[in-house]
């Protein structure tokens, strides 16, 4: 029996580009609500795609370091899946969103050094995924989304669950998935044209690359 890979599409913010999303077989979609982002989207037109996805799929919101009244306002709104906290949350923070969302909770964690790699410990037990990306810049705009990879062998030992993500794209995602074997893979950049565009055969051949390398090293 093939353990199944988890992919999630991020970013996604037209009618048609969840659909070819959802046809690729993407099991998470992703919507971002950071106003800074290329592929923001309001709480209303983000509660529009959630509810095209129907039982498709599972729908994540993202935010960074959100306050209480946005977190709720998302939630009440959007009736997603699963929010991604994509920000500086705590453990604290992370445990507390949580508890009073009553959502799964899926935490961010920008890896550059072993130290931030073992940093995700303190999130095992407050989040229900880990989700490990690049590290930005200090200079960044945004946290994430930003087409960069970062050095996989850091997650050795790193704790699981969790979504690799940071500079996938339908040339890299085998190897990723071949090398680190992780619970599932997260893209944005990488099935785009432009910053926010998506493009339909960068996510199928995504996706397809993904699962072809999931079941070959499974054979
Ligand atoms: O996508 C964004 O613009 C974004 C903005 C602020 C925080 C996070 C953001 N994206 C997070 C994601 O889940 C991305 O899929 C992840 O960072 C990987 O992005 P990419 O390297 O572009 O595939």
């Amino acid at each position: 029996m093939i353990s199944p890979l988890h992919v999630k599409i991020c970013g996604l913010s037209t009618s048609e580009s969840l659909e070819w999303a959802l046809s690729a077989g993407a099991d998470l979609v992703g919507f971002v609500h950071f106003p800074k982002s290329p592929r923001h989207i309001s709480a209303e037109v983000a509660a529009t795609l959630a509810r095209q996805v129907g039982n498709r799929a599972k729908t994540v919101v993202l935010t960074v370091d959100a306050d209480d009244d946005l977190l709720d306002h998302l939630v009440a709104t959007i009736a997603p899946d699963a929010i991604q906290l994509h920000g500086r949350e705590s453990p604290e923070r992370v445990a507390d969103v949580r508890r009073r969302l009553g959502r799964s909770v899926i935490k961010a964690l920008g890896i550059g050094s072993a130290e931030d790699a073992a940093g995700a410990r303190a999130y095992t037990s407050v989040a229900d995924l880990l989700l490990y990306d690049a590290k930005p810049p200090k200079d960044a705009s945004r946290p994430g989304g930003l087409g960069v990879t970062f050095d996989w062998s850091l997650l050795a030992g790193a704790p699981t669950p969790f979504l690799l993500s940071g500079g996938l794209d339908p040339t890299n995602v085998e190897d990723a998935v071949r090398q680190v074997r992780p619970y599932g893979v997260d893209v944005s950049s990488g099935v785009e044209s432009a910053p926010g565009r998506k493009d339909e055969a960068r996510i199928r051949a995504f996706v397809a690359a993904a699962r072809a390398a999931n079941e070959e090293g499974q054979r």
